[in-house]
Formats: structure tokens, sequence, C-alpha cells
């Protein structure tokens, strides 16, 4: 008996360790049993609680009142299924007549505290079938993404969202985007996960980085092209800009061959092309982007004018030629001068991290999702890499992103530098690796890369 008691204390304070300490060990071990035990006994409870119930029909009144049976309780949505995930729960349920998916969702922080889980976030998954995606820990606080986060042809992992599920960035949804946050936020980690992500696809990447390539050249064995000041960066978009013409030309010369055969499809961006004719899409990252439109004299003035309007013509023409733009600064508002607004309406993603103020987070969601406003500003300050991402669907969510540090990063990138690819149109910007530089004068004077 005396042993039975010891182990069950044992296990007891395992349990507690873990969840104090490991909360996600702690929710494959014990947490999830408890968690499905406490959702189907409480579950009618809850519901009816909740308001989630409806009342029998009334020939079922009627009926019980005339045969003198007691009258019969209000009925729950049906559970369809209820299956237990690596972060949380996921309970499908089928409603009932009169009931629709808004009152799940307004009832969301309610369904939270008494099924007693982290978070509860509702979505109709088909006419009258709605799925509560509950977490059962925080799932922020210490990121772990999934050993295999899946993906797509353009569509990469980047962290993990606060309903347990991974947040991707897929850039054939969502071309171009816009990633804001004070100094200390967290947005360099996120386009360092951008970048890991990256590296392992066919995808050219291209840098802009006017901290003089302090974020971006540690990565450049994996890069196409690099500028590291402003000057080289308004030739690198010029030269990105010709490319992308020249892209349009390669997408006209096949609609023209393919609109004479009525079966053909006809070519409308790169994706339609035959695989051994089509560019290899191209990602251009921007870091701190306020750095290329300010200025001090005349000349400065006329290469930030050529900078905006080129990084405008990429924003509006680039998708279909396979430009993508992630566009990353502490602010992006009109007082960066003209030109900024109009590029900011065509970066329809939006990713905040702490802001210094309402305004910061107003340049981000604004214009398109106003209730992520108060989402961003509330993020705190002791959570670096935690964000708020919206699209103009108007939907937001908070994610957090895996704190990868600059030398696994880079690791990643040496380890998927044969897939690098040559733009020629590019050539002039190909960050000279160590090993190619001829003279110490001619590796000085290029972005230096660790090994
Ligand atoms: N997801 C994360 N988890 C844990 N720590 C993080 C995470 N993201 C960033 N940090 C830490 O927060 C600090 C700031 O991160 P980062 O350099 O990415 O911020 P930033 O917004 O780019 O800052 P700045 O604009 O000053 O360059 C770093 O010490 C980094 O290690």
């Amino acid at each position: 008996m005396t042993a039975l008691w010891v182990t069950l204390a044992l296990v007891a304070t395992v349990a507690l360790l873990l969840r104090w300490q490991r909360p996600a060990w702690y929710w494959m071990s014990f947490g999830v049993l408890f968690a499905v035990v406490r959702v189907l006994v409480r579950y009618s409870s809850v519901m009816d609680a909740c308001g989630l119930t409806v009342p029998p029909p009334r020939w079922r009144l009627a009926l019980a009142r005339m045969t003198g049976r007691p009258v019969p309780d209000s009925k729950a949505p049906r559970i369809l299924r209820l299956r237990p995930t690596r972060t949380g729960l996921v309970l499908r349920v089928k409603l009932r007549p009169g009931q629709d998916a808004f009152d799940f969702s307004a009832a969301s922080d309610r369904l939270r505290h008494s099924f007693v889980m982290r978070n509860v976030t509702t979505r109709e998954i088909r006419s009258g079938v709605v799925e509560l995606r509950m977490t059962g820990y925080d799932v922020l606080k210490r990121v772990q993404m999934p050993a295999r986060p899946g993906g797509g042809v353009m569509r990469v992992p980047v962290a993990m969202r606060e309903d347990g599920e991974v947040y991707y960035r897929d850039y054939r949804q969502v071309p171009h985007a816009l990633n804001v946050g004070a100094t200390q936020s967290g947005k360099s980690v996120y386009q360092r996960n951008l970048v890991a992500a990256l590296a392992g696809l066919n995808v050219a990447l291209v840098g802009i980085d006017c901290k003089q390539g302090v974020e971006l050249a540690p990565l450049a064995r994996r890069f196409s092209a690099l500028a590291d000041n402003p000057d080289n960066a308004a030739d690198l978009l010029d030269s990105l800009v010709e490319h992308m013409h020249d892209v349009y030309q390669l997408i006209r010369r096949e609609q023209r061959l393919s609109a004479d055969t009525p079966d053909a499809e006809i070519t409308a961006d790169i994706w339609d092309l035959p695989d051994g004719l089509r560019p290899t899409p191209i990602v251009l990252m921007v870091d701190e982007v306020a750095e290329l439109a300010l200025f001090a004299t005349k000349d400065e003035e006329k290469r930030r004018d050529r900078i905006i309007t080129s990084l405008v013509r990429l924003a509006q023409l680039g998708r279909a030629a396979g430009i993508y733009l992630e566009i990353c600064g502490q602010r992006f508002g009109s007082e960066l001068g003209k030109g900024i607004t109009m590029l900011r309406a065509q970066l329809t993603g939006r990713t905040a991290h702490r802001v210094n103020d309402e305004t910061s987070a107003n340049m981000a969601f604004g214009d398109i999702a106003p209730d992520a406003v108060l989402a961003t500003v509330q993020i705190p300050t002791d959570r670096p890499g935690t964000a708020v991402v919206g699209d103009s669907s108007g939907g937001w969510v908070r994610i957090r992103t895996p704190h990868l540090t600059l030398r696994r990063a880079v690791n990643l990138c040496n380890a998927h530098a044969s897939r690098t690819p040559e733009i020629p149109a590019l050539d002039a910007f190909r960050p000279v690796l160590p090993s190619l530089a001829k003279t110490p004068a001619a590796a000085a004077s290029t972005v230096p890369v660790t090994a």
C-alpha cells in the first residue's frame, strides 16, 4: 500500500514539475488525457452554461405535457469528433437548427475557462459544422515547431500560431508583405526564420540590408544578390525591375505561341510556364526600409525617389513575374515621404511585432484589420518574437517565431549554398564570398560572409 502511495506521489511530482518547466511534455504525457475526460464529462453542462444549447421542439414539449413525462432537456450540438493534437484538442460539432457559427466565436472565452484550456478559437468548416481548436498550454511561451512542419511551393513554415497551428508564409497567396516592429521586438529573427525556411527551396533570395549587411550578409551564401547601402540598393532595384520586364517578355512570347492552339493553357504568370522555361522565383528581403527613404541632400532625394518608385513597380507588377517582397522596418507610414502609402497598399501581408505606440500599430493594420491594432499594442516586452499577422481579408492571429540563432541560420544557408541560383540580371550584386575574393582589397570591398 505504501509503495502505491509513493508511486502516486512520485507521478504527481513529475507531472507538476513538467507542467511548470516543460508544458509541451506535460501536455503529451498527462494533460491530453485529463483534458479529453474533462471535455467529455462537462460537455453538456458547459454548452448549457454558455448558451449553446437549443430547447426541445414544441411537439416534444406538448407530448411530454400530455403524457405527464418529465420535460425534455435542451440539446447541445452533437459531437462529431474530438481529436487530440500535440498542443491541444480539436472538437468538431454539428450545429442544431437555429444555431450559427457566430454563437460559438462569441462564446470562445467562456468555453476557454469552462474547459480549463489556454485558448479556444472557432471556425465554421462547412455549413452547420463548427470546429473548436483548443490549446492546452501557452504554446507561444517556448515555441517548439513540429519536426516536419510541411509546406509547399513558395509556402514556408515560419512561426507558431497561438491556436497551436503552424503559421506559414504563403507567397503565392499573399505575394508581398510588410513586417514592422520596435527595435528589439524580433523582426530580424522573423526574417531569419523566413530565410532559413526558404533556403531549401528552389528560390532566389535577394537582400537589401542598409545596416551595412549586419543581418543578411552572414547568410550570403544562400543569397543571389545583396546590397548593403542605399546606392547599391537603388542599382539593384533597377536591375530587378529590368529582370521583371524580361520575364514579362517571356510570358508574352509563350502566350503568342499558345494563342493559336485551341486547347493550350494561356500563360498568365510564371507558374503557368513549362518547368524548363520557368524563371526562378525571387524573394526580395528589405531590412530597415526607412534607411532607403531618408535623405539629406538633393542627390540623396533623387536616389530615394528612384528606390521607392522601383519598389512600387515591383509590388504592383512583380507577382506574375515571380518576384515577391518582404519589407521590414520599425515604422512604415506617410512620414517616410511620397510613394510610401502607395507601396504599403500593395503589401497585403502584414506582420507587426511589439510597437512603441498605437500609431505604429495603425501603420500595419489601420487600413486592413483594425481589430489587430489593439492586439499589437498589447504584445508584452518580455516576449520578443511575438507578432500579430493579418492580411487584407481582415483576419488576424498572434504568432511567435522559434528562437533561431544567427549561427544556426548561417549553418542552414551554408548547407543549402549549392541551391543558390544565378540571376544574370543581378550578376553585379552577387555577394563575393571569401573563397572567391582575389585580393584583400577586393575582399574588403565586398560584403563579408561568415563560413
Ligand atoms: N522568437 C524569439 N524568441 C526568443 N527571443 C527572441 C525571439 N525573437 C527575437 N528574440 C530576441 O530578441 C532580441 C531582439 O531580436 P531582433 O534582433 O530580431 O529584434 P529587431 O526587432 O530586429 O531589433 P532591431 O530593430 O534593433 O534590429 C534578440 O536578443 C533576440 O535573441
